[in-house]
């Protein structure tokens, strides 16, 4: 978190996605529960591939440098799918209400995605509000499960 637990976020997408991350991220620039905004593409014309942006997107979470992304492709899937490829995050496409919320309560999610081929601009607006208000309690019986994650993820397999 950034100061007085205000939301450090990266916005990203591919040009399937362009048209939501353009508008989460003016949504969450005027949001008082949000410290900064750094947008990673796409932007305009460009055509970068979805993995790309969802890579750079999870690898600023994973340094510490922003708090949560939010990332669109056509359907959620290939960016979620890319971001939880990089060590340490936890990605999740969720387009209704509850997920999103145990997205973070249960799962500890960093990542919340979206498919802008799949959901309604204005309810997908309302849930990225909803995701600003919950927050992960590393005391829940939620917090072992996440662990296991990690612990699995940094073994020799
Ligand atoms: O998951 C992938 C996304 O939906 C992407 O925007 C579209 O990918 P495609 O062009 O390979 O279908």
């Amino acid at each position: 978190m950034g100061d007085m637990n205000l939301w450090r976020i990266v916005v990203g997408s591919d040009d399937a996605g362009l048209t939501y991350k353009n508008t989460f991220k003016s949504d969450f620039e005027v949001d008082s529960r949000v410290e900064s905004v750094v947008d990673v593409g796409v932007n305009g014309a460009e055509t970068t591939a979805y993995p790309r942006i969802a890579t750079i997107a999870a690898e600023i979470v994973a340094r510490g440098e922003a708090d949560r992304a939010l990332l669109v492709c056509g359907t959620g899937l290939g960016v979620a799918i890319s971001a939880n490829k990089v060590s340490g995050v936890r990605a999740a496409t969720a387009h209704d209400s509850f997920s999103v919320e145990r997205s973070v309560l249960s799962n500890n999610a960093q990542v919340l995605t979206f498919g802008q081929r799949v959901i309604g601009l204005e309810l997908a607006r309302r849930l990225a509000s909803e995701w600003l208000d919950y927050r992960f309690d590393p005391q829940s019986s939620s917090a072992e499960k996440v662990h296991m994650i990690s612990v699995y993820e940094k073994s020799d397999r």
